[in-house]
């Protein structure tokens, strides 16, 4: 099982975006997939076109870790209709946001508190007849901030893969965020690597995205992701309609979901060797 982070300490990138896009490259592809919604501000449960009825949210299924039952509380994306419709084999779950994570919104938490995500998924594997043990690949999506919904998202994970624009302050708030991602991997969780970086909302036309993309190349080198994902200009109008990228009409979105499955199928080449976090 591969378990990736979609992180950024600068809000508004596109982690929720980049996200929904590998969600839906995964489906198409036929990859058992959970999605795990750790931003309060539940954006990918909307985008999920998924609601509530009685589950626990991931900030509850946090608080009794060792007795909550995954498999018990996710919830079918209300895309895998048209996946089912398709005669696809592909699933996709959701571990739905919440509104209140309460204390786990903290940026302090002790070793206990951060191991809460691994033993989630632990006792999911491990318990019989579960079918939360099956999944391929676990994307998380993370909170703006290096809070402790966060920290146990990266304890939880193998790889954090980092949104960024081709913009200032996004570039320098990459490097702010694989420094602490240095820092977070030589104290908690040694087996963790950076899957790389991706830019997003990139404008071909632009001389400043342009500039900082060539920035970036030099700043981050091979982390750098190919390809990178370019400003749509009905990006949220769609996303509105809570369907998989794969299914949205329009080049644009045909050329959009190219570029997310060259994403995945990268991200789930990468081997584990890589990455020696570059300051
Ligand atoms: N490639 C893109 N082209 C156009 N709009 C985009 C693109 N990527 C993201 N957006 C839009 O930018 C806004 C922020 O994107 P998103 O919610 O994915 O970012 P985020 O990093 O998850 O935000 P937050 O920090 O609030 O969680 C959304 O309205 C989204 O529709």
């Amino acid at each position: 099982m591969q378990v990736v982070s979609i992180s950024s300490l600068k809000g508004g990138v596109g982690k929720t975006s980049v996200t929904l896009g590998l969600a839906s490259a995964a489906l198409a592809a036929g990859i058992r997939t959970l999605v795990i919604d750790l931003d309060p501000h539940a954006d990918a449960t909307t985008g999920l076109g998924v609601r509530a009825d009685g589950q626990l949210d991931i900030g509850r299924m946090l608080k009794h870790a060792r007795k909550a039952r995954l498999a018990a509380n996710v919830l079918p994306s209300g895309w895998v209709e048209n996946a089912r419709a398709d005669g696809g084999t592909a699933v996709l779950d959701v571990a739905i946001g919440s509104a209140f994570a309460g204390i786990y919104d903290r940026p302090d938490l002790g070793r206990r508190d951060l191991r809460r995500l691994v033993t989630l998924l632990n006792n999911s594997a491990n318990s019989a007849g579960s079918s939360a043990g099956n999944y391929q690949l676990v994307l998380i999506d993370c909170p703006p901030s290096l809070n402790g919904l966060t920290r146990i998202a990266w304890t939880a994970s193998n790889r954090v893969l980092l949104v960024a624009e081709p913009a200032l302050f996004s570039v320098a708030g990459t490097q702010r965020t694989l420094r602490a991602l240095e820092l977070f991997r030589a104290e908690f969780a040694p087996a963790l690597t950076a899957a790389g970086i991706v830019a997003n909302r990139v404008r071909s036309g632009s001389n400043e995205h342009t500039y900082r993309l060539a920035e970036m190349k030099t700043m981050f080198g091979p982390l750098l992701l190919s390809p990178t994902i370019p400003e749509q200009a009905n990006w949220q109008q769609i996303q509105g309609a809570a369907h998989p990228i794969h299914q949205w009409p329009g080049e644009s979105a045909k050329n959009a979901s190219g570029l997310f499955d060259q994403l995945l199928s990268g991200l789930l080449a990468q081997g584990s060797v890589r990455n020696r976090v570059r300051r």
